[in-house]
């Protein structure tokens, strides 16, 4: 199918009364989300508000949970939890309440890859990227995308004011996760060996984009996912999501799916591409999916943290001995996004075609 105009809201189709879904969103039968391990879980880990009496034991609590899987939940974080709560609470009236032509007021560029705004994934028609492998599947989610950081790209004005305090809202949230960005990428260097700066030096200015997606009720929750397999691309995602649930990641070196629990108060870390890059492998972006549910929608809030486009990226030379070379091409990080645009998801890891 050819990208042509406007893609279609997910949100548009459910209200228009279906009972089954579109072809376009039927994953193949391997990618559908049937084998869930229902008992694992994963670490949740206490930052005791960054106490440095506890720093220590807190950097070997998140090292081995870099190492296992790649994702963690933090408490004690010292973000309010009422401005994770502000934030959820004006991403879900934005999608629930404000009339569809209102919302489109905000629609995202067609057919532009991460423009900012309100959309929906369209497919990518294999003859205009010349390749077979792209993915035809549709996620059942639409989306609301901010540019936050540098402040340069920041400009409220794109963004909705439907519930007064939303634009507030998400530069305060937008302002509290960078900071925490920061403070955690000095604990993850730190409890690989390398100097607490070395991860951020390696990104330079952190580019920061906030997504607030929406999942939509599905009547058919075994044939779809709401966002397909895939790994971050950045350097690390902070995530918040509401009490429904959906979100599953893949244990390291596992096959097996695990439900992340919704916690309230908690912040999900998510260690993405970049970072497994600049830790020369010790630590591995974490493969995460969002599944769909028939009864309720679904929210999750996803904040990115990416080097800038013109950015080298390369493992810590500190890392790197005649016994451990770099296992990683160095990459300009502009150039690892286009090729995962061109290629799409593939329900696999980008970062492998990186691995020397
Ligand atoms: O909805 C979620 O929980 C996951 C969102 C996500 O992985 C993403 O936006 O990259
Ligand atoms: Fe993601």
């Amino acid at each position: 199918m050819e990208v042509t105009g406007e893609p279609i809201r997910v949100q548009s189709l459910i209200q228009s009364g279906l009972s089954q879904v579109p072809f376009e969103y039927i994953q193949p039968p391997n990618n559908r989300p049937i084998h869930t391990d229902p008992d694992a879980n994963i670490p949740i880990v206490d930052l005791f508000n960054f106490n440095p009496n506890r720093r220590h034991s807190t950097r070997e609590v998140i090292g081995q949970a870099c190492r296992e899987w790649g994702a963690f939940h933090i408490i004690n974080h010292g973000v309010p939890t009422t401005l994770l709560d502000a934030v959820r609470r004006a991403g879900l009236a934005f999608f629930d309440e404000c009339p569809m032509p209102e919302k489109l007021r905000y629609a995202c560029t067609a057919g532009a890859a991460a423009s900012e705004g309100y959309g929906s994934r369209m497919l990518v028609s294999s003859n205009e990227k010349g390749n077979d492998a792209v993915s035809q599947v549709l996620d059942w989610r639409d989306y609301f995308d901010h540019h936050t950081f540098p402040l340069s790209r920041r400009d409220p004005n794109r963004w909705p004011n439907f519930t007064s305090d939303y634009r507030e809202s998400v530069a305060k949230y937008s302002d509290e996760m960078k900071i925490l960005a920061q403070k955690l990428l000095a604990l993850i260097s730190e409890s690989v060996g390398l100097r607490p700066s070395c991860i951020e030096d390696g990104v330079g200015e952190l580019y920061q984009n906030i997504t607030i997606s929406y999942y939509p009720p599905c009547p058919q929750p075994d044939l779809t996912l709401g966002l397909q397999s895939h790994s971050d691309m950045g350097a690390i995602t902070l995530l918040i999501q509401d009490d429904v649930g959906g979100l599953q990641v893949l244990q390291n070196g596992s096959d097996n799916w695990v439900t992340v629990q919704p916690l309230s108060d908690a912040i999900l870390v998510l260690l993405a591409d970049q970072t497994e890059i600049i830790t020369n492998g010790k630590y591995r972006s974490c493969v995460h999916r969002a599944v769909t549910n028939p009864d309720k929608p679904r929210l999750s809030v996803a904040t990115f943290h990416d080097p800038a486009k013109t950015v080298k990226i390369s493992p810590a030379s500190e890392l790197i001995t005649n016994s451990s070379p770099a296992k990683y091409q160095d990459v300009v990080y502009g150039d690892y996004v286009s090729s995962w645009y061109t290629k799409g998801p593939e329900g696999k890891r980008n970062i492998d075609a990186l691995i020397l």
